[in-house]
């Protein structure tokens, strides 16, 4: 196994508090790995940290043998990473499609000029996007809303389209942020499969989640942080049953369970 993501003594202070405090992390390729902790652990820092969305006090970010850690969000895309956001905020007035359009079309390469004088590069990546955004809203089996407003579809199909937001470029790594956040067990289950789907194309997944049935039912390794620093990584089964875990949550409160 090779791991496609790789941090190294990954810490981040806000003044005085150690929000994340020298982690080590890998995320193997191929698989489905779940960043778990109870609340104010540090997977929210953590997160934006590996998606280079917050720049770390200290430590390494190395992103499919790159050293990535000055790096930032924007600049992951065309090397492979997406990620999604807890709340995406789609343009509720297009359409589902012209939204995720949108979203190819921040890596695409034509100017303001190819724009402004409809030129045929301009023409061809304008094709290619809606092709794209089709596809992976397909995917993710929006295609019936692909033409409604982005305001009118229901918060599960949200979610939804912020995957296929984060799917659209191609990434071989997709981080995503409590997926599952705000919608029923059944709808829960649903994405699931989905993720699934999604690791089976042959994307990494990289999530962070509260809901605990969805990441041991998902996760093929898992890491908890608690205090932001790791207290444990692997399987389900060893988290599961890891005393320091155990401890950690207890002493939570209980909707980590959930
Ligand atoms: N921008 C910030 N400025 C200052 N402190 C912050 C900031 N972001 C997070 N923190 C603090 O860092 C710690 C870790 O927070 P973080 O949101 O990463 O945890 P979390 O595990 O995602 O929590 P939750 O499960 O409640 O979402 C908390 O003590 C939080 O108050």
């Amino acid at each position: 196994m090779t791991a496609i993501l790789e941090a190294r003594g990954l810490t981040k202070a806000f003044g005085g508090l150690v929000a994340v405090g020298d982690v080590d992390f890998a995320v193997e390729e191929g698989g489905i790995t779940g960043i778990i902790g109870p609340n104010g652990a540090g997977k929210s820092t953590f997160f934006n940290l590996i998606s280079l969305f917050y720049r770390s006090t200290s430590g390494t970010i190395t992103f499919r043998g790159e050293d990535v850690t000055r790096l930032r969000t924007h600049d992951m895309p065309p090397r492979g990473m997406a990620r999604t956001f807890q709340t995406t905020h789609l343009f509720a007035e297009a359409s589902v499609l012209e939204n995720v359009i949108v979203g190819y079309r921040h890596r695409t390469r034509a100017g303001l000029l190819d724009a402004l004088i409809a030129s045929p590069r301009e023409r061809r990546e304008i094709a290619e996007a809606r092709r794209r955004a089709m596809e992976a809203l397909d995917f993710v089996g929006l295609a019936d809303v692909a033409h409604r407003p982005a305001g009118l579809i229901s918060q599960e199909q949200q979610k939804r389209a912020a995957i296929a937001l984060g799917l659209v470029g191609g990434p071989r790594l997709l981080l995503l942020d409590e997926p599952a956040a705000g919608i029923n067990p059944e709808e829960t289950d649903d994405l699931g499969r989905l993720i699934r789907r999604i690791a089976e194309a042959g994307v990494t997944v990289c999530l962070i989640e509260h809901k605990m049935k969805m990441v041991m039912g998902l996760c093929d390794r898992i890491m908890v942080l608690h205090h932001g620093r790791k207290i444990a990584e692997g399987t389900p089964d060893q988290i599961r049953t890891d005393d320091a875990v155990i401890t950690a949550y207890l002493g939570s409160d209980a909707h980590a369970h959930a």
